[in-house]
């Protein structure tokens, strides 16, 4: 199979997208309603499902046709089948035997099988050990029963469900020879595969409009003793045999592979989103004139105000700055993944704590950025044409769906704390937190200088870690763990939050200093970074003098340092949001044009509200009508 690299793929997809026979011609969905939008876009997903199936995509390459560049053509109000692709296939690939693998991906890949990850319920999300869906086994007919046992415990969220799958990945918790045995996957079909119709004991159906990506198709689901095969629950880590005796998985929490996927995926492709919104508002910015004439007789491009700068520039580095990260993220999953499969777990508590921190960090990094680029876009940012409010709908869920991000914060902190504290397994060469057992980076400050910032962000990161870690230890003398845990949870997020600024500097210092092709791409790399070093100690000036070793004087040599620097960079925005190589049709923004022709297009969309139909709409009389009465 051709192994294509980002860039390439979307060439590829240039021509295999954008010229699809069912693909091509879009329409604008505002004023659809739920279901004529679903049916829109539930009918693109599969043709470009079947384009997938067509090109023969690896996991790598279905990542990045799946990514919000391209779904966000495709599918601009979500996919409904994002979780069948992201969650449902990787599931049963990484956690069903090789036995339930060949009986199941067939139909997987012909369409037959289309399938969900039911995790959620209505009152448990994060305390994945809460859930309390039941899978009881029984011995003599050889079956799992399984049971919602009231409302609070049905199933809610699933993509797809709603109306578009009829298999699931069921979460459940594991009874066997009356022991409660933890939450295991069970393959479950809810739907008739002919009829569609749901299946006898199961109720299902969509969960209702949300802030965005209103068809990604959010379903609840509840069992009334639905009985499934044992040769359904999902057997490549833990088994139950015929007798209902149990063996365990390798490591406690293998079931929770799919989420740590899926986390990655996440961090990688908000950095998609971002990278839509920054060409939007960068383009705009420079279109855009507003102000007192200047000698040149012209009012001034918005871009040159520095507050405008400060909106727009810093997000433009942290595209570059987080793509760096998330694709090295994306390539140690693999790494550990296949030594998981091979039975060597010792990686994954580490790539279990990055993989949380990072999913957490660039989603809200992300996801204020764009409402940032937002605001940058004065009152046409506010329209939908302009793209950015479903842009930030997008990257906001990501800071809630597959762990909300102070939950996650937590546990990358529970990692970080033992780590410092010792009591964690030694980690290993290369690892990410080798400097909480180093003596600090001593580095000296200095303005200009990208190596004494990154050391600054380590003390940060360093001094964030021990200290809470110092505090949780006098704490549990003192009182219960949970209470210790609960005194110092605001610290241990923020220290989560800076380990993962640490993780997201060195990488793309590595970035930077391995760049060897060109003299310019390399100085434009270190322009990006000192922006977005002078951005994060201006956004964190407290933490740099408390742990970072900055002096008052520092911080304010910092702040002028910061708009300098975006004022070198403004010369470069265009350049380098071109770079980012999005075709005007998967920007789709009124703003975001390559040409600029801003206005024009502001009035084109216009034409289509239904209000202009008629010059006085019929809805109008009616309503005035009733008003009198
Ligand atoms: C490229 C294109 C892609 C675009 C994609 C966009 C579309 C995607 C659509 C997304 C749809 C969304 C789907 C969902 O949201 S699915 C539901 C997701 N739900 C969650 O994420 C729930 C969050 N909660 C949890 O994960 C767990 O409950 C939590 C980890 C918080 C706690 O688990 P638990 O209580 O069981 O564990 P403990 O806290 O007691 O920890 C015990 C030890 O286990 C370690 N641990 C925990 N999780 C893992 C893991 N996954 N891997 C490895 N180790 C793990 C934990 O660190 C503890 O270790 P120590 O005892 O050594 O400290
Ligand atoms: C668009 C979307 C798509 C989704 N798709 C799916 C899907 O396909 N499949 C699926 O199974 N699920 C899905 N989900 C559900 C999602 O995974 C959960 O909503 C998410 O994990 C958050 O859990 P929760 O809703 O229980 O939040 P809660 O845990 O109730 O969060 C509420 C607040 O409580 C706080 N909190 C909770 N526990 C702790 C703690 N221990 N310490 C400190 N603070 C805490 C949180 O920080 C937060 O501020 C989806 C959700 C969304 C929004």
């Amino acid at each position: 199979m051709v192994s294509r690299n980002r860039s390439q793929v979307k060439d590829h997809l240039g021509s295999k997208v954008l010229n699809h026979p069912e693909l091509r011609n879009t329409k604008a969905t505002e004023y659809m309603s739920h279901e004529e939008k679903y049916r829109y876009n539930l009918s693109r997903a599969t043709a470009m499902l079947k384009l997938i199936d067509e090109e023969g995509m690896d996991v790598n390459e279905i990542s990045k046709v799946m990514s919000h560049t391209v779904s966000g053509f495709t599918t601009p109000d979500g996919n409904p089948l994002a979780v069948h692709q992201v969650m449902f296939v990787p599931t049963l690939m990484n956690q069903a035997d090789d036995d339930q693998v060949s009986r199941w991906l067939g139909d997987v890949f012909n369409g037959t099988i289309v399938g969900t990850y039911a995790q959620t319920e209505l009152s448990h999300g994060t305390f994945v050990r809460g859930l309390r869906t039941t899978a009881t086994y029984d011995p003599a007919s050889r079956t799992f029963d399984l049971h919602t046992p009231d409302v609070s415990a049905a199933k809610w969220w699933p993509g797809g469900l709603g109306t578009t799958a009829n298999h699931a990945v069921v979460m459940a918790q594991l009874y066997t020879d009356g022991q409660p045995r933890g939450i295991h996957p069970f393959m479950v079909a809810i739907r008739d595969r002919e009829t569609h119709r749901p299946l006898p004991g199961i109720t299902v159906g969509e969960i209702g409009p949300k802030l965005g990506q209103n068809t990604l198709n959010n379903g609840y689901l509840l069992f009334d003793h639905v009985k499934v095969p044992r040769e359904n629950m999902l057997m490549r880590n833990a088994r139950v045999n015929e007798d209902g005796s149990y063996t365990k998985p390798s490591h406690q929490k293998a079931s929770y592979g799919t989420m740590v996927f899926t986390r990655v995926a996440i961090a990688l492709d908000t950095v998609d989103a971002l990278q839509i919104a920054a060409t939007i508002a960068a383009r705009y910015s420079i279109v855009r004139r507003q102000g007192e004439p200047r000698d040149d007789g012209q009012e001034p491009q918005i871009i040159d105000y520095q507050t405008q700068q400060l909106k727009v520039l810093p997000h433009i580095a942290a595209c570059y700055v987080l793509r760096a990260s998330t694709a090295r993220l994306w390539e140690h999953h693999t790494h550990v993944t296949s030594e998981v499969r091979g039975g060597d777990t010792a990686l994954l508590p580490e790539l279990h704590a990055t993989a949380c921190c990072l999913k957490a960090l660039v989603t809200q990094d992300c996801s204020e950025a764009i409402e940032a680029l937002r605001l940058s876009c004065g009152g046409h940012g506010y329209m939908t044409a302009s793209r950015l409010p479903a842009l930030y709908a997008y990257a906001t869920a990501g800071a809630t769906y597959e762990g909300e991000n102070t939950v996650l914060l937590l546990q990358t902190a529970r990692y970080l704390v033992k780590q410092a504290g010792g009591s964690h397994a030694p980690p290993a060469a290369g690892s990410a937190v080798t400097y909480l057992s180093r003596p600090a980076d001593d580095t000296p400050f200095a303005v200009g200088s990208p190596a004494a910032y990154v050391a600054a962000v380590g003390r940060v990161a360093r001094g964030r870690v021990t200290e809470v870690a110092a505090a949780l230890q006098a704490d549990r003398q003192t009182m219960p763990e949970a209470d210790a845990w609960n005194q110092s949870l605001v610290q241990l997020v923020a220290a989560a939050l800076a380990h993962g600024r640490y993780f997201v500097v060195r990488e793309f210092a590595e970035v930077v200093s391995q760049q060897s092709s060109s003299r310019a791409i390399q100085q434009m790399l270190q322009l990006l970074f000192s922006v977005y070093l002078a951005h994060a100690v201006s956004r964190a000036e407290g933490d740099f003098i408390t742990y970072g070793g900055l002096t008052p004087s520092d911080i304010r040599l910092n702040r002028r340092h910061l708009l300098r620097l975006l004022a070198e960079l403004r010369p470069h925005m265009i350049p380098l949001t071109d770079a980012f190589d999005l075709p005007d049709r998967l920007i789709n923004s009124t703003l975001g044009a390559w040409d600029g022709d801003v206005y024009r297009r502001m009035f084109e969309q216009a034409s289509h509200s239904p209000l202009n139909t008629d010059e006085v709409p019929a809805s109008f009389h009616q309503a005035m009508l009733r008003s009198k009465l």
